[in-house]
């Protein structure tokens, strides 16, 4: 039997949960939008924080800007799949997408925390892909925090000083990349996207596709 390239196993599978992490200013935003903009197939995560918005932000496309009070209510109704403290506010993923995209085989893009990292991990083992951003040197990392002229000298402080702690968290990730160059960078998680969706585990229909490939007799 012949299969049309819609019913071939290899076009319905597991979606995949990718989730990019870095210290602050290492270039996750930078990365998820060019890969969004590069894979159609692929959607970004919106978490909802209690953050105020940056000059540029656009409220439920970057992020859902709540109050603590709303926050506080998502928490009780379990609406999120993680949570967490970051930099004086509250981040967390909502439920609702990600099952959605699950349920759909659609790829999902996370850009979080090392705590929302590994807080993903007991629920969605088998589709979680994790990626970890470094700076070339934190000398650059410092140099993008400024150039990129959102926060105050304080708030970069503060991020420079937090940065060696989420660095500390690199080796819980299966795939570590230093972002030099963005074109380079996005061409790495590209590759590792592909892999992993081609991954034999994802693809729960190639165990039928291969009885009818080689016959009952087998
Ligand atoms: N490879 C690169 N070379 C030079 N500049 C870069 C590179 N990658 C990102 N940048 C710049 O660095 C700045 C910080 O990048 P970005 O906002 O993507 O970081 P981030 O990791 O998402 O930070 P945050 O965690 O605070 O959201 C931006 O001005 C971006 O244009
Ligand atoms: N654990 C989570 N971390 C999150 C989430 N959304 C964003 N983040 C991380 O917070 C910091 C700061 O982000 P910024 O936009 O305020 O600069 C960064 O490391 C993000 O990855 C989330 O839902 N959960």
């Amino acid at each position: 039997m012949e299969l049309d390239d819609a019913d071939h196993p290899t076009r319905r599978r597991r979606g995949l949960l990718i989730v990019l992490s870095s210290p602050s200013g290492a270039g996750k935003t930078t990365i998820s939008r060019m890969l969004m903009e590069s894979d159609r197939d692929i959607t970004m995560s919106i978490s909802a924080t209690t953050r105020p918005k940056r000059p540029g932000e656009t409220d439920d496309v970057d992020y859902h800007f709540v109050d603590d009070a709303e926050f506080d209510r998502m928490i009780r109704d379990n609406e999120f799949v993680e949570w967490a403290h970051v930099f004086g506010y509250r981040y967390g993923t909502p439920k609702a997408p990600v099952k959605r995209a699950l349920r759909r085989g659609r790829d999902i893009l996370f850009d979080i925390d090392w705590q929302g990292a590994r807080q993903l991990v007991p629920d969605f083992k088998e589709h979680l892909v994790t990626i970890f951003l470094l700076p070339p040197s934190m000398e650059e990392l410092e140099r993008r925090l400024r150039a990129r002229g959102t926060d105050s000298d304080e708030v970069i402080v503060d991020r420079m000083r937090r940065a060696t702690d989420e660095i500390n968290h690199w080796a819980e990730y299966e795939y570590v990349l230093v972002n030099r160059d963005t074109d380079e960078c996005l061409t790495q998680v590209r590759s590792i996207v592909e892999a992993e969706r081609l991954r034999q585990a994802r693809h729960a229909e190639l165990d039928p596709f291969v009885r009818q490939l080689i016959g009952p007799a087998h």
